[in-house]
């Protein structure tokens, strides 16, 4: 095979949330994702607990050591010698560490990330942009010149979006299984996905169809190719809220809801986290703890669907992604597919520009697309 590169890039970033691996981790840890952000004491001590529970050791790290290694074989497989490395916003390794180590021996480095998360809002997407400008910077003051690119926002792609209806089709699989049959009148499909401040939803609307709409873009899209098995209604939830109770955030939480239609006589769920792209302390304690206990004490047959993780169908897309922005880059003819409505979402154009999910206060981002 011949060898490629993901010409101008000189290697990709795997740029991810972080999370604590120890007891002694988790306070740092939480400093970190919440300097400056308003969140109550009370809410970061019950965080806390939350990661103690679990041994003060986020899954989310050895997800990524997953996805890193799943994404280094499909990119060798393809002959792609592009390095790719990891880094994170929260912990280590940091974003900065990782940038510097490209950037040492020739002093400069052009970077390609891919940010693991999938849909638009400020916190999924605009504030990893404010990451890179914060590493541009650090790194400037020592010499180095490193420039950063990204890939779309990719809840529309189809490799991730094959990946979901997958997740889907198991978890209805499960449901069936453990019930003896499917029943419309009695079970329903929760998606799952994290809620954010009101705000923060109507800023993700400024440059695309919104946070909240793209993942019921993803859910219609679902529906459609679930055929004859899409038997169960099915709707869009929310978990892991975190702001002041006074503060509106997406709702009807998880939770709630269950008890809601348990109400109104249903009892078997499926729980899709479609915001999430592999086990985060979200999906194992929001739903996994939480939201079963909610079942248990309600008496609902509970299934918790899978996520994405290193499915082949997301690691593969995620890889088309990386050779369809460096095409873009290079200014080649590319197809950039898409499964919804809003087409594809290109960095640089409105979906990903410089005032894309822009709230109340304005840091600078990088790369500065000016349209
Ligand atoms: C949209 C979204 C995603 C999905 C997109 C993406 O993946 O990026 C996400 C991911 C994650 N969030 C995570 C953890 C936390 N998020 C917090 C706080 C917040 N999240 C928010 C939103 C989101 N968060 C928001 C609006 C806040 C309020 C404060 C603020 O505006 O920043 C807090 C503070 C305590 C609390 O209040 O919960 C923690 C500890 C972890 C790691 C989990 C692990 O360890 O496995 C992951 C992957
Ligand atoms: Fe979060």
């Amino acid at each position: 095979m011949t060898d490629k590169h993901l010409e101008p890039f000189d290697a990709v970033v795997l740029m991810s949330f972080g999370g604590p691996e120890k007891d002694a981790d988790v306070l740092p840890f939480l400093q970190n994702v919440t300097a400056g952000r308003g969140i109550p004491d009370e809410r970061l001590v019950e965080v806390g607990e939350h990661y103690y529970g679990f041994g003060g050791r986020s899954p989310i790290n050895d997800q990524n050591r997953a996805l890193l290694a799943a994404l280094e074989q499909e990119m060798a497989e393809r002959g792609l010698r592009t390095p790719i490395v990891w880094g994170n916003r929260n912990w280590e390794p940091y974003l900065t560490d990782a940038a510097r180590a490209l950037a040492q021996d020739s002093g400069s480095a052009r970077l390609l990330a891919i940010d693991t998360s999938a849909y638009s809002s400020y916190s999924s997407c605009r504030q990893y942009r404010e990451d890179f400008a914060g590493t541009v910077r650090a790194l400037a003051d020592e010499g180095l010149s490193v420039e950063f690119d990204k890939i779309r926002q990719y809840y529309n792609h189809p490799g991730f979006a094959q990946a979901e209806l997958a997740c889907v089709r198991e978890g209805l699989d499960q449901l069936e299984q453990l019930t003896g049959g499917l029943d419309a009148q009695r079970q329903r499909i929760l998606y799952v996905t994290h809620s954010i401040p009101e705000a923060m939803e109507t800023a993700s609307q400024k440059r695309t169809a919104g946070y909240e709409a793209q993942h019921r873009q993803l859910i219609d899209w679902v529906t459609g190719e679930l055929g004859e098995r899409a038997v169960l209604e099915s709707e869009l939830v929310f978990c892991s809220r975190s702001g002041a109770p006074h503060v509106p955030w997406s709702e009807p939480d998880v939770n709630d809801r269950m008890e809601e239609l348990s109400e109104q006589g249903v009892t078997g769920v499926v729980l899709v986290p479609m915001g999430f792209v592999s086990d985060h302390m979200e999906v194992k304690f929001d739903l996994d703890t939480e939201a079963r206990e909610t079942a248990q004490r309600l008496g609902m047959d509970f299934v918790r669907a899978g996520t994405v993780g290193v499915r082949p169908q997301f690691v593969a897309g995620l890889v088309d992604l990386l050779e369809e922005r460096a095409a873009q880059v290079r200014g080649d003819d590319v197809d950039a597919p898409a499964v919804t409505a809003e087409g594809p979402l290109v960095p640089g154009s409105g979906a990903c520009a410089i005032d894309c999910c822009l709230g109340a206060v304005e840091r600078p981002t990088h790369p500065t697309w000016a349209v």
